[in-house]
C-alpha cells in the first residue's frame, strides 16, 4: 500500500489504529482449540469485529514463530484473510546482512504480501536498504521503542554529548528512504519524546506502540505526533484481543477497538484533520 492510500484509509474512516493480532493459545478462549488451526479462528474472528475500526493489522512473528509450522501456516492464513483492505505490519525485528536482508524482504513482502517488515537499526544501512527496493512496501525502524530497557542504548548519550542514540537512528536512517517507504517505531510510554521526533521527521508516519496493556496515553501520543497527514498508526494488541475471554470475545475486542476509534476521530475532527 503505497503512502497517498494509507493517508486516504485514515482519513475515510477516522481511524489511525492498528490492531496487534499476537495469538497466545495459553489466553485464547478454550472453545477455539477444538478447531483444526485455532489461532487462524481466533485471528479471523477478531479481525471480522474490528476492521471497520481499525487502519492496519499487526501480527507478532513470535507468537507464530513459536508454534513452529502451523504458526507460519496460520500466519499466511491471517494476512491473506486480512487482504489488501488494511495496513498490514510484519512485527519481525529483522536485520542481517545485505544478501540476507533480501531473503527476510523477499519472505514479508513476495512469500507472503505484507506492506511493512519492522527492521532493528542495529546492523546499519546494508541491513535495511534492501527492504526498500519494494515498490509500495515500508521499513518500519526501531527508533525509541516502548519498553523499559530502551534506556540502555536508545536514551544512551553520543558522540561527546551531542545527541541521543535514538537521534543518530534517526537523524541518519531518515535518508536511506523516504517518507514513502520507511516509518519509525516510537513507544507511547515516551511521550515526552515525540514532540521533538516530530520536529526531526515532520513528515515520517510512526508506528506507536505501547497504549493500553502497557499503559500509554493516545492523547499524549496524538497532542505530539499528528502531522497533517495524521502521521501516526496507533497499535494496540492484548487490551483489544483480550478484551473479553468468554464466547463473546470478539464482541469484546471489536467494542474496544471502537472505543479507541471513536476516540482517535474525534482528536482528528478537533485537529481539523478529516
Ligand atoms: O517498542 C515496541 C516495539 C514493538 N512492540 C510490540 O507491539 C505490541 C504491543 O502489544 P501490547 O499488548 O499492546 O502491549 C507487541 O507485539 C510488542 O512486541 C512494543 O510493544 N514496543
Amino acid at each position: 500500500m503505497n503512502r497517498e492510500k494509507l493517508i486516504d484509509l485514515i482519513k475515510s474512516r477516522g481511524s489511525f489504529l492498528c490492531v496487534g493480532l499476537d495469538p497466545d493459545l495459553d489466553k485464547i478462549p478454550l472453545h477455539l482449540h477444538e478447531y483444526e488451526d485455532p489461532i487462524f479462528e481466533f485471528n479471523a474472528a477478531i479481525i471480522d469485529a474490528t476492521r471497520d475500526h481499525c487502519v492496519a493489522y499487526k501480527p507478532n512473528l513470535a507468537f507464530y514463530e513459536s508454534m513452529g509450522l502451523f504458526g507460519w501456516q496460520s500466519l499466511q492464513k491471517t494476512i491473506e484473510y486480512i487482504g489488501e483492505s488494511h495496513f498490514t505490519i510484519a512485527d519481525a525485528k529483522r536485520g542481517d546482512i545485505g544478501n540476507t536482508a533480501t531473503k527476510y524482504a523477499e519472505a514479508f513482502f513476495k512469500n507472503m504480501a505484507f506492506d511493512s517488515v519492522t527492521v532493528a537499526p542495529y546492523m546499519g544501512s546494508d541491513s535495511v536498504k534492501p527492504f526498500l527496493e519494494f515498490e509500495d512496501k515500508w521499513v518500519v525502524l526501531l527508533a525509541l521503542t516502548s519498553n523499559p530497557g530502551a534506556d540502555d542504548f536508545q536514551l544512551e548519550i553520543m558522540d561527546g554529548g551531542v545527541e541521543k542514540l535514538y537521534q543518530k537512528v534517526i537523524r541518519t536512517s531518515c535518508t536511506w528512504g523516504s517518507p514513502n517507504n520507511m516509518m519509525y517505531v516510537i513507544g507511547a510510554t515516551r511521550p515526552e519524546y515525540i514532540k521533538e521526533i516530530r520536529a526531526m521527521v515532520p513528515e515520517h508516519f510512526f508506528l506507536v506502540p505501547g497504549v493500553g496493556a502497557q499503559g500509554g496515553s493516545l492523547a499524549d501520543v496524538a497532542e505530539n505526533g499528528l502531522n497533517s497527514d495524521v502521521g501516526l498508526l496507533v497499535n494496540a494488541s492484548r487490551s483489544i484481543i483480550y478484551a473479553g475471554r468468554d464466547e463473546y470475545f470478539a464482541e469484546a475486542a471489536g467494542s474496544e477497538a471502537k472505543r479507541i476509534s471513536a476516540e482517535m476521530k474525534l482528536i482528528l475532527q478537533k485537529k481539523g484533520l478529516i
